[in-house]
């Protein structure tokens, strides 16, 4: 199945590349599809195509510097025309769950930074319902034990329960770009995003939090019937 995954996730990125124009201000999403997208961006802007990004992670700048993607910082660029970003999750009204790759705090400023942000993904990643996917909180280091008490707490005020586990890499704490902690949530289905979502952004030690909502624009999921554009409003094009 990776072989159908991976030709899914790049018929997703290269139809991503139909929303560049020349000029355009691009945040640059992080993860396996998102760095499908930058390859083929960096193809055409090695054939011309003028654009600059702006990149979601470490890993995004040094795979945009190497495709030869003119990079700026969001401080000299504030103002972005459109952000090109993987999920981890896309459920009602395009709401997402992100961080699985830890870079969910650099990738919702960026997003919120830019006037449409377009999700690219294989179709695995449409859910009816969030939360299948263990959601990823960034958290600071200082005081993790009573942080992730109070993220249990709120959970538990809207009826989730489900381990909240520290991540780890290779024997080690993963650290994101930030600096920070990331705890992984396995709450399941978690019937109403923005109330957990408020909750979370209300804890002290709580950075920022998986849940994408109300920020893309668009999803272009890619499966073995073809690619589908999924809008705010649940219209499909072909
Ligand atoms: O932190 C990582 C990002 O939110 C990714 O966009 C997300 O995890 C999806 O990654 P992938 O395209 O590798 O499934």
């Amino acid at each position: 199945m990776a072989a159908n995954s991976d030709s899914a996730k790049r018929a997703a990125a290269a139809r991503a590349l139909d929303e560049v124009r020349p000029g355009m201000r691009l945040g640059l999403g992080t993860g396996s599809t998102a760095n499908i997208f930058v390859e083929l961006l960096g193809e055409r802007v090695r054939g011309g195509l003028a654009v600059r990004g702006v990149p979601t992670s470490e890993a995004t700048r040094a795979l945009a510097e190497r495709v030869g993607i003119a990079l700026a910082t969001l401080d000299q660029l504030p103002e972005l025309d459109l952000t090109v970003d993987g999920a981890d999750e896309i459920g009602p009204d395009l709401a997402l769950i992100k961080g699985g790759g830890g870079a969910l705090l650099r990738e919702k400023i960026v997003a919120a930074a830019s006037a449409a942000m377009v999700v690219i993904a294989d179709h695995t990643k449409v859910v009816s319902t969030l939360g299948r996917f263990p959601l990823p909180i960034e958290v600071v280091p200082f005081g993790l034990e009573a942080t992730r008490r109070a993220i249990i707490a709120a959970a538990t005020a809207l009826g989730l329960t489900g381990d909240v586990r520290l991540r780890m890499e290779n024997g080690h704490v993963f650290v994101t770009d930030g600096g920070h902690f990331i705890l992984d949530a396995g709450f399941g289905a978690i019937p109403d995003p923005l109330a957990l979502a408020q909750r979370l952004a209300g804890i002290p030690g709580v950075v920022e939090h998986g849940l994408f909502i109300g920020l893309a624009t668009k999803a272009i999921v890619a499966g073995d019937g073809g690619v589908q554009v999924l809008t705010r409003a649940a219209t499909t094009e072909s």
